[in-house]
């Protein structure tokens, strides 16, 4: 295929079906209606529950604030949830903000300044806050402590200001973008997984319960296996199917799964189009790869920064792209997929799987 025709076939257009970001409002409420409010409700991820429930128990058994945390991972993985519960758990009260939020010291010195003692401070998209604002952070953590600069130049003095105990949870889906010092001052950093579909299915089932949905369990299995891996896109995928059900007037079967996530343009894999639109750059643009991230990202259109943190982690951890020092690379699965005949030889594939 030629570089216009890919641009041509691409025209990703708006397809939020399974992007791991928050559709609209109506889906935020949906998601806060299913969320999980206890660790026990909490489904999978069980080393970091485990880990989570100790350093709580330990806060509580302590009476002190629990230690700073942070929560790693893709989009959708319940980073947010999880920040909710470490709250409810301790029966704490929670303020929510996001590193974008957060573009001046003075955002956060505002923030900072009026927790009550013991509240849990969640910050989303961590690594995005505005770097003196990071820097002030440091102080904050460790010390409960920040220093306001008062006046300019010459003049200039910084009064210490003393701060509530609180414990901070941050969240990221790109880690390495944090700076160390900032990092090393989390007490626990959590590192949340893609779920398996047995995992996904029992995340299905709870919320199909809690929306008085009958869905028979193959059903909810396949909808489980083209959910990339993340709560979010299943508990999504099965708003779909619902709407699709109650459409047609029919049982939601595995044929109505199959169905539905047809139109959504979601495969058998779970892969959207912009996944697919990566790997088809990869196998018939450049030949399989190597390739670097911001070449293909400008193939497909779309941000280096999605394509790294979204649509990556989910194609590395299925086996159809591996990263190399040179570039990333389509493996045999990936050709298969796409259906394209793969050169037999060659030094391109040395870093096959
Ligand atoms: N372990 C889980 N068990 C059950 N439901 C879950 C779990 N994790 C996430 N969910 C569901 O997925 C939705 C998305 O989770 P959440 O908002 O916590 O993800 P996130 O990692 O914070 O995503 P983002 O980084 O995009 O904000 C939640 O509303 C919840 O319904």
């Amino acid at each position: 295929m030629s570089g216009g025709d890919l641009e041509r076939d691409l025209d990703l257009g708006d397809d939020p079906v399974v992007r791991p970001q928050p559709e609209s409002e109506a889906e935020l409420a949906f998601e806060g209606a299913l969320r999980p409010r206890s660790l026990a409700e909490f489904v999978g991820q069980s080393k970091v529950r485990g880990q989570l429930e100790l350093l709580l128990r330990a806060a509580t058994m302590q009476q002190r604030t629990p230690d700073h945390i942070l929560l790693a991972g893709p989009p959708g993985l319940g980073k947010t949830t999880l920040a909710m519960i470490v709250a409810h758990e301790g029966d704490r009260p929670l303020r929510m903000s996001s590193g974008p939020a957060i573009q001046h010291a003075g955002d956060l010195a505002a923030l900072l300044s009026s927790l009550t003692p013991g509240e849990v401070l969640f910050i989303d998209e961590i690594h995005r806050m505005a770097r003196s604002a990071e820097e002030m952070l440091y102080l904050a953590m460790e010390d409960f402590r920040i220093d306001i600069m008062v006046g300019k130049g010459a003049g200039a003095t910084s009064i210490p200001l003393d701060l509530a105990p609180f414990t901070l949870v941050g969240a990221t889906t790109r880690s390495g973008l944090l700076p160390n010092p900032l990092r090393d001052r989390f007490g626990f950093t959590a590192h949340l997984e893609f779920y398996d579909d047995g995992e996904l299915e029992e995340v299905l089932r709870r919320a199909a319960g809690k929306l008085g949905l009958d869905i028979p369990a193959p059903a909810l299995a396949e909808i489980a296996s083209r959910s990339r891996g993340t709560p979010r896109i299943a508990n999504r995928l099965l708003r779909r199917v619902r709407d699709y059900a109650l459409v047609h007037r029919t049982e939601p079967d595995v044929a109505v799964v199959g169905a539905a996530l047809e139109l959504y343009d979601v495969d058998a894999h779970g892969l959207d189009r912009l996944d697919r639109a990566v790997l088809d750059a990869i196998v018939s643009r450049f030949d399989g790869g190597p390739v670097g991230l911001t070449t293909l990202a400008a193939a497909v259109g779309e941000e280096a920064d999605t394509i790294e943190s979204v649509v990556e982690p989910f194609l590395v951890r299925i086996g159809m792209v591996t990263r190399t020092p040179r570039g990333r690379v389509a493996t045999r699965t990936a050709w298969q997929h796409l259906g394209v005949a793969r050169p037999s030889t060659g030094a391109l594939f040395d870093d096959d799987v």
